[in-house]
């Protein structure tokens, strides 16, 4: 038996589905956080029972690829049972979906979820009466709380039925409706689609396409606006009859605040700098504990055992890569990963999209692409991913660059890292302010000259919570554990390789062939250049590598301040990693990764020589 998990975005769908199989999938306080089918499994009464999470969607039928995968689920039957899930504050908006599925015919059970932020919000809604009405069985859930999740399987594989709400829609689509069915003997629900233009049956599209045009004269608007007027129309009625509200407390809305211009952004760039400042004063105090103590059991060791020169380089190379991996790097990684997640979890990354929004139209920017920006602070190759529900490929193109411009975690790192611990906080904070500046002029250049329509932004704030513990543990260890087993092997295999290359002096060919033009136009040594080279495998791989090459943790002894700050600069712009490069090449095409990074490249060193010629 196969249960499809299907509703709005943002419901708490994948919250359900790592209950009900165990499965880890990311859950986050954003709209849009699965756009892929995941799958697990339950045993229930000895039966193997397949969980799929979909995609949040507000249809079936749109146009854009999550819709179109689940509606493929739904017009294949894909699945023998529909577990939808309704938020419980937003029911009406949330119903529509419902009264979509209903004319499919499908086995159905209704999961009203967030039930313990309705009753907060003084809504509430009449179970045994929405049931009655739908025709469909309703179980109440807190997913957060884990309240009544057991009773979902249970549910579905026993009591699972077709809904019985027809929605009444207008006579020409009524009729039209009828005169399909008779004529391609399709479904109802397959019909409406046809009149919308879905579908594949070429009997049926034909009919259709004839149908189409007599409506839209009838009525002045398109038959896809009709039928979404009836379906609203009777969702507002369902729920006018099952949801009752308490007036709220007069307690002020928060959002009033952190949305608005003034004081938003003053608050939101305090926000931004205190986190900044968190993770590099953690940071920066566990590294100086951890580099000790790696020096003292394992690097002096090496240096001073008298190994044979070749076994020594290895040892020494292995050593130190451990020791900027777990000892420098590290540190940041974690303390970063933790705030982020307590910050995503709390609702308040959406408000800084809003803002950001907000701040970008005022440079003629519109605002889709703002949600997957803000992602991509924690990184880039899920942002990327994320592009994939904006409307427009313009949309896309302006979001695939800008997001690869944001600084993400592993960035962060080498700012906090190098800049905040050997310059000073407020040297970071202008190396983000160039950044962003250039992210801005960046894309306001593209909103002119990338062809299309802009497109405006529908933004939902999800609720502000407080963040749940176990949830931020889980998601940024799931980040940690990627640093733990995959970075930092990586990281071991290029330093002995490194260690190795310097040994027999490939690496001085090399840093000896671009020497002139690190040094003349950008300062900076000729390792540096290696050091860049590396971050393209992994972001902070340049500060590491950095660090292995001037063989000590301490860089102000081999490097000048404004050559640590041209460091962290050039490395944070120029070309994003190779998994953002991967994953923009499989969204966008290979030209365009390969545009975007040599754009990264040229701006990056422009804006080290720039600063070199400035200050030097
Ligand atoms: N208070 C409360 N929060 C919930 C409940 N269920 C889920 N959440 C929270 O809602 C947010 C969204 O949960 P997800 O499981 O990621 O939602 P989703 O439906 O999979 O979202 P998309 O993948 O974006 O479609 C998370 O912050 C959850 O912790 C609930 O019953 N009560
Ligand atoms: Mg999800």
């Amino acid at each position: 038996m196969k249960i499809g998990l299907i509703g709005n975005p943002n419901v708490g769908k994948s919250l359900i589905f790592s209950q009900l199989t165990g499965v880890g999938v990311e859950i986050s306080n954003y709209p849009g956080t699965t756009v892929d089918l995941c799958t697990g499994t339950v045993c229930h009464n000895r039966t193997q029972i397949e969980v799929v999470d979909l995609p949040g969607i507000y249809s079936l039928d749109g146009a854009n690829s999550e819709e179109e995968l689940v509606r493929d689920t739904v017009v294949k039957r894909a699945f023998d049972v529909y577990a939808l899930i309704l938020d419980a504050t937003h029911l009406e908006r949330n119903l529509y979906l419902l009264l979509q599925l209903i004319e499919f015919d499908l086995p159905v059970v209704v999961i009203l979820n967030i039930i313990d932020e309705a009753a907060k919000a003084g809504i509430t809604i009449d179970i045994d009466r929405l049931s009655s009405l739908i025709g469909v069985p309703v179980i109440p859930t807190a997913a957060s709380l884990g309240r009544n999740i057991d009773q979902i399987i249970p549910l579905a594989t026993s009591h699972a039925r077709a809904g019985t709400y027809p929605v009444e829609y207008d006579l020409h689509i009524e009729a039209a409706v009828r005169s399909l069915e008779r004529l391609a003997g399709t479904s109802r629900a397959e019909a409406l689609l046809a009149l919308q233009g879905f579908g594949t049956d070429p009997v049926l599209m034909e009919a259709a396409a004839t149908i189409v045009p007599e409506i839209i004269d009838e009525h002045r608007m398109s038959v896809h606006q009709l039928i979404a007027a009836n379906r609203h129309h009777a969702a507002s009625r369902i729920a006018s009859e099952v949801v009752t509200r308490n007036t709220p407390g007069l307690f002020s809305d928060p959002d009033q605040y952190l949305t608005r211009i003034f004081p938003g952004v003053p608050i939101m760039v305090a926000f931004l700098a205190s986190m900044l400042t968190i993770v590099f004063v953690i940071g920066s105090y566990l590294e100086e504990i951890i580099v000790d103590i790696f020096e003292f059991l394992i690097v002096s060791p090496i240096k001073t055992a008298g190994f044979d020169p070749l076994i020594s380089e290895v040892l020494l190379s292995l050593a130190i890569a451990i020791q900027a991996g777990l000892g420098v790097a590290f540190p940041y990684v974690f303390t970063f990963y933790l705030l982020i997640s307590l910050v995503e979890d709390s609702g308040y990354m959406t408000r800084i999209a809003f803002l950001a929004d907000r701040v970008m139209h005022r440079f003629g920017l519109h605002g889709q692409a703002i949600i997957p920006m803000v992602l991509g602070l924690g990184c880039n190759v899920p942002a990327i991913m994320g592009i994939r529900q904006l409307g427009t490929r313009r949309e896309r193109t302006i979001a695939a660059v800008l997001i690869t411009m944001v600084p993400c975690s592993a960035r962060t790192v080498i700012i906090a890292g190098i800049v905040a611990a050997f310059i000073g906080i407020a040297a970071a904070l202008s190396l983000y302010l160039i950044v962003i500046v250039l992210i801005v002029v960046t894309g306001v250049i593209l909103s002119r000259i990338t062809p299309g329509n802009p497109l405006g932004m529908v933004l939902e704030l999800p609720p502000l919570r407080t963040p749940r513990l176990s949830q931020v543990i889980t998601r940024s260890w799931l980040h940690i554990r990627e640093f733990l087993v995959i970075a930092m092997p990586l990281l071991m295999v290029s330093s002995v390789i490194l260690g190795l290359a310097g040994f027999y002096g490939i690496t001085a060919l090399f840093q000896n062939a671009v020497a002139p033009f690190m040094e003349n136009v950008l300062g900076l040594p000729g390792f540096a250049s290696t050091a860049l080279l590396f971050g393209i495998l992994r972001k902070e791989m340049a500060f590491e590598t950095l660090i292995v090459l001037a063989g000590t943790a301490n860089l102000p002894t081999v490097l000048t301040s404004l050559q640590l700050y041209i460091f962290a600069l050039v490395s944070t712009l120029f070309v994003p990693c190779i998994s953002t490069i991967a994953v923009l090449s499989r969204e966008m095409g290979w030209k365009t990764a390969l545009l975007i990074a040599c754009y990264t490249l040229v701006l990056g060193l422009g804006a080290g020589a720039v600063l070199h010629l400035i200050f030097v």
